[in-house]
């Protein structure tokens, strides 16, 4: 008898428990909406030209300086950003440059809406292979996947071996916006996540009259404006 008492209280025990539990899900699902938009970001290109940098600068404004700690696999940060009082939730997403990763970051393309594609102005080797990130880009992610490449470390430049127009001229071959950052000075980081919020926000909220959001233009508009080096 003592035993069944136990079992039941046992069972009554765990009830409790799963109910709780349940309860702070449910909470947390219905927990009030702040944020008008959320769009996934993902950050790719070869080991090293600087990833996490930039989204560090981007999230904490600060430049992670010292030893090179390599991403494993994948890792994410959230920031939220007001573009024309409408709030825009960016998770983004870091990835692993390195080779051994690739087949956990194929994974994430197809939920990813912008991809921000970055080299090295330092290493030539990043640069060329900007051409085969773009072949899997096309291979993974969504076909309407807003695209930007980056060149960084501009700050370098005493070691730089790519020069800006050859970016330029990468970028208008594919058809795709570009700018140079620099994750250590803050060159143009702030506006290089705010040009892709500002593409994803006008594609969902768009009113049928208004123009298409030209992000090129919108990007050297806002250079031209901040004599080119905005941080
Ligand atoms: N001078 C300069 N150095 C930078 C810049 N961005 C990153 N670095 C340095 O470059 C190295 C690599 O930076 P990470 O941000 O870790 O590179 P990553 O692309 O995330 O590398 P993986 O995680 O291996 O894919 C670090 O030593 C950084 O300090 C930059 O804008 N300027």
């Amino acid at each position: 008898c003592n035993m069944y008492l136990f079992m039941y209280f046992f069972i009554y025990l765990k009830h409790l428990h799963t109910h709780a539990h349940t309860r702070a899900q449910d909470l947390k699902f219905y927990e009030p909406i702040h944020c008008h938009l959320l769009s996934q970001v993902m950050l790719v290109g070869d080991s090293g030209v600087g990833k996490t940098c930039l989204l560090v600068r981007f999230k904490d404004g600060a430049f992670l300086a010292g030893s090179f700690i390599s991403t494993v696999g994948i890792d994410f940060r959230n920031k939220v950003m007001t573009i024309d009082a409408v709030k825009v939730k960016l998770q983004i997403w870091d990835t692993a440059g390195q080779e051994r990763f690739r087949s956990v970051t194929h994974a994430y393309y197809r939920d990813a809406h912008a991809l921000l594609l970055l080299y090295d102005v330092t290493n030539k080797a990043s640069f060329d292979n900007i051409r085969a990130w773009l072949t899997e880009i096309h291979e993974y992610a969504q076909q309407d996947v807003v695209v930007m490449l980056l060149g960084n470390k501009a700050d370098v430049t005493h070691d730089r071996v790519v020069k800006r127009e050859e970016g330029e001229k990468l970028a208008k071959e594919f058809g795709v916006p570009f700018m140079e950052t620099s994750a250590k000075s803050g060159l143009n980081v702030e506006l290089a996540f705010t040009a892709v919020a500002r593409e994803l926000k006008h594609r969902t909220m768009k009113e049928p009259d208004e123009p298409k959001f030209q992000l090129q233009e919108y990007v050297d508009k806002e250079m031209r404006t901040a004599g080119c080096c905005r941080s």
